[in-house]
C-alpha cells in the first residue's frame, strides 16, 4: 500500500499506518500474497488490507522471538523499564492518531477511543493525570458520572506495570538443612504467544505485552482481523522506542486462524499463551497448549450481574449502570449483562435508566456529539436482536430501543424490563447495548440468580449497608467485584475471572508473575556459617 492509501486514515503521522505484518523487525507480506480486507464498522467502507499470514509466517515469527529472547532476557530490568517508558511516551505523543485508528477500525466514539489509548499506555506506565483523563472521557460519555471520582483512586494508580520490571524480587527461605541456604529467583518464561480481541484493539495487547516485556520475554502477537491497524501502529512505536528486532512480532490472519493459533499454542519454543476472547475459543487454545504443558492466561467470557439493592444511592447506581452496560456499546467483557433491581426501587430505576438511554446519540464515532458507535459487525447485531426477540417473546417489555438499523452494524441502545429468568440473555453474554432488567425481592434470591452461570468474570452491586456490602462481595462467584461502582478497569489490578471465565490474572504485580518462572537454588556446603 502506498502512502496515499495511508492518507485515507487522516493521521498526523501517516507512517503509523502499516499494511504489513511485523516479523524480526521487518515489515512483511504473506508468502502467498493473500490479503485481509479491513472495514470501518460505522460506514462499511474499506480501510485497507493486511496480509493473510499462515503457518510459515507464524513459525518465522516464533523463530525470531526465540532468537531475540537470548539477548532480551539478559538485559537489566532497568533497561527494559526505560524502553517501556519510551513506549509509553510515544503512545502519549501520538495519542490523537492512535485514538483515531481505534475509532476507525472498532467504531467506538473518539472520546472512548482516547480513553482506551490512555488505558492502553498505562500498562506501560501510569501517570496520575492519565487516569484522570480516562475518567474525564467517561464523564463526557455518561453525563454525570463525576461523582465516581474520589481521591483514593489516584493513590491506587501509583504502581506501574513497567515499574514492576524492577520489582521482580526473589526470596531467601531459611533452610531446614544445616549448612545450606534456599534462594528463590524469578526468570522470564520465554517466548510468549499473545492472542487478542477486537473490542479493545490496543489495550488488550498492552495489558499482556507490557508485562511480558517487563519480565524479559519476547512475543508473537496475533491481533484480531477486524482491528489489526492499532496493533501494527504499536509495533511501529515499539521499533521507535528502541525494542530490538524480534522482541515483538505481529502475525495477521483471518482464514488461516486455526493453523496459526495451533502453532502459537503447540510450538515447543513457545512457553506461555495469553488470550482474551470467548470461552469456547479459550477452551480450544487451552487444549492445544496442554500438549506441551504451557503456562496459560485465559481471559474469557463474562455474564456480569449488576445488582441494585433498595438501600442503594440510586443516582450513583444509574450512572454506574450506564458506564458498566454501555461502554463500547456493551462490547466489553466486564459489561453488566444482567441487571437485578430490588422491588421497592425497580420502577424508579427502570424509568430513569430508560430516560438516560433514550438521550444517547448513535453514529459514526468520528462525529462530534456521538455517544455510541456501531457494533463490530452484522453478526454481533444479529445476536443482540436474537436476545431482544427471545426476551420479548418470553414476556419482557421494551422500554427504549429494541431494533437494529437496516443494512448496518448499528443497534439501538435498549432497555428491557421484566426479563424472565429463562430468557437467553440470562445464560449467554449478549455483548451489545442491551440492558436487561429483572426484579428481585431478597438478598438470598439475587445471590442465587447472580451466581447461576458457568462464568464469573466481574460482578457489581449497589448498597449502603456495610454488612451487606461485605457479604455480597464475598458471595459473588466472580474474579472482580465492583461494590458501589460500575467501573473496575485499571492497569494495576489483578484482572481475571473464576469458573469458565478463565485462568490467571493480568495487570500490576500479579500480571508480571504470569510471565516468569520461579526457580529455587539451594546453596550447600556452607558449613556452620
Ligand atoms: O473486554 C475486556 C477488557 C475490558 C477492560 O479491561 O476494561
Amino acid at each position: 500500500m502506498s502512502s496515499s492509501q495511508a492518507s485515507v486514515f487522516g493521521l498526523k503521522d501517516p507512517s503509523l499506518v502499516k499494511f504489513q505484518g511485523f516479523i524480526d523487525g521487518k515489515w512483511v507480506d504473506a508468502e502467498s500474497g493473500d490479503k485481509i480486507v479491513v472495514t470501518n464498522p460505522a460506514t462499511n467502507e474499506e480501510l485497507g488490507t493486511v496480509p493473510e499470514m499462515g503457518l510459515a509466517e507464524t513459525k518465522a515469527a516464533i523463530d525470531a522471538a526465540s532468537k531475540a529472547f537470548a539477548g532480551w532476557s539478559k538485559t537489566t530490568a532497568k533497561h527494559r523499564h526505560d524502553l517501556l517508558l519510551n513506549f509509553f511516551r510515544l503512545m502519549t505523543e501520538h495519542q490523537d492518531d492512535l485514538t483515531r485508528l481505534i475509532t476507525l477500525e472498532n467504531g467506538k466514539p473518539l472520546v472512548e477511543a482516547k480513553g482506551e489509548n490512555t488505558y492502553s499506555a498505562s500498562f506501560m506506565e501510569v501517570r496520575i493525570s492519565s487516569k484522570f483523563d480516562y475518567f474525564l472521557s467517561l464523564i463526557q460519555f455518561s453525563g454525570s458520572v463525576c461523582k465516581l471520582i474520589h481521591t483514593g483512586f489516584f493513590k491506587l494508580t501509583e504502581c506501574h506495570v513497567a515499574e514492576e520490571a524492577v520489582r521482580t524480587y526473589g526470596e531467601h527461605i531459611p533452610s531446614a538443612i544445616p549448612g545450606s541456604r534456599n534462594i528463590v529467583i524469578k526468570q522470564p518464561i520465554g517466548v510468549v504467544s499473545i492472542l487478542t480481541p477486537w473490542n479493545f484493539p490496543s489495550a488488550m495487547i498492552t495489558r499482556k505485552l507490557a508485562a511480558a516485556l517487563a519480565a524479559g520475554c519476547t512475543a508473537v502477537i496475533k491481533p484480531p482481523p477486524e482491528t489489526p491497524f492499532s496493533a501494527l501502529a504499536l509495533a511501529e512505536l515499539s521499533r521507535r522506542a528502541g525494542f530490538p528486532d524480534g522482541v515483538i512480532n505481529i502475525v495477521t490472519t483471518l482464514k488461516n486462524v486455526v493453523e496459526v493459533g495451533k502453532e502459537m499454542c503447540e510450538n515447543k519454543v513457545v512457553k506461555k499463551v495469553s488470550f482474551t476472547g470467548s470461552t469456547p475459543v479459550a477452551k480450544l487454545l487451552y487444549g492445544m497448549a496442554a500438549s506441551t504443558l504451557k503456562k496459560v492466561s485465559l481471559e474469557a467470557g463474562g455474564n456480569a450481574p449488576f445488582i441494585v439493592f433498595d438501600d442503594a444511592n440510586i443516582d450513583e447506581a444509574i450512572d454506574a449502570a450506564i458506564i458498566c452496560k454501555f461502554r463500547g456499546s456493551g462490547q466489553t467483557c466486564v459489561c453488566a449483562n444482567r441487571i437485578y433491581v430490588q422491588a421497592n426501587v425497580y420502577a424508579e430505576f427502570a424509568s430513569r435508566l430508560a430516560d438516560r438511554v433514550s438521550k444517547f446519540k448513535i453514529g459514526n464515532g468520528l462525529e462530534e456529539g456521538v455517544t455510541h458507535g456501531p457494533l463490530i459487525h452484522r453478526r454481533a447485531v444479529e445476536k443482540v436482536e436474537r436476545h431482544v426477540n427471545d426476551a420479548v417473546e418470553k414476556g419482557a417489555q421494551v422500554l427504549v430501543g429494541g431494533k437494529s438499523l437496516p443494512n448496518s452494524s448499528f443497534f439501538e441502545p435498549t432497555v428491557l424490563s421484566d426479563v424472565p429468568a429463562e430468557a437467553l440473555i440470562n445464560t449467554e453474554e449478549t455483548f451489545g447495548p442491551l440492558a436487561a432488567l429483572t426484579k428481585f425481592e431478597t438478598e438470598e434470591e439475587v445471590i442465587r440468580l447472580a451466581n447461576n452461570t458457568d462464568v464469573g468474570l466481574a460482578g457489581y452491586f449497589f448498597s449502603r449497608d456495610v454488612g451487606r456490602v461485605w457479604r455480597v462481595a464475598e458471595k459473588l462467584e466472580v474474579g472482580m467485584v465492583g461494590a458501589n461502582t460500575g467501573f473496575l478497569s485499571q492497569a494495576v489490578i489483578p484482572f481475571g475471572g473464576v469458573k469458565e471465565s478463565g485462568l490467571g490474572r493480568e495487570g500490576g504485580p500479579h500480571g508480571i508473575d504470569e510471565y516468569m518462572n520461579t526457580k529455587l537454588i539451594v546453596f550447600g556446603g556452607l558449613g556452620s556459617v
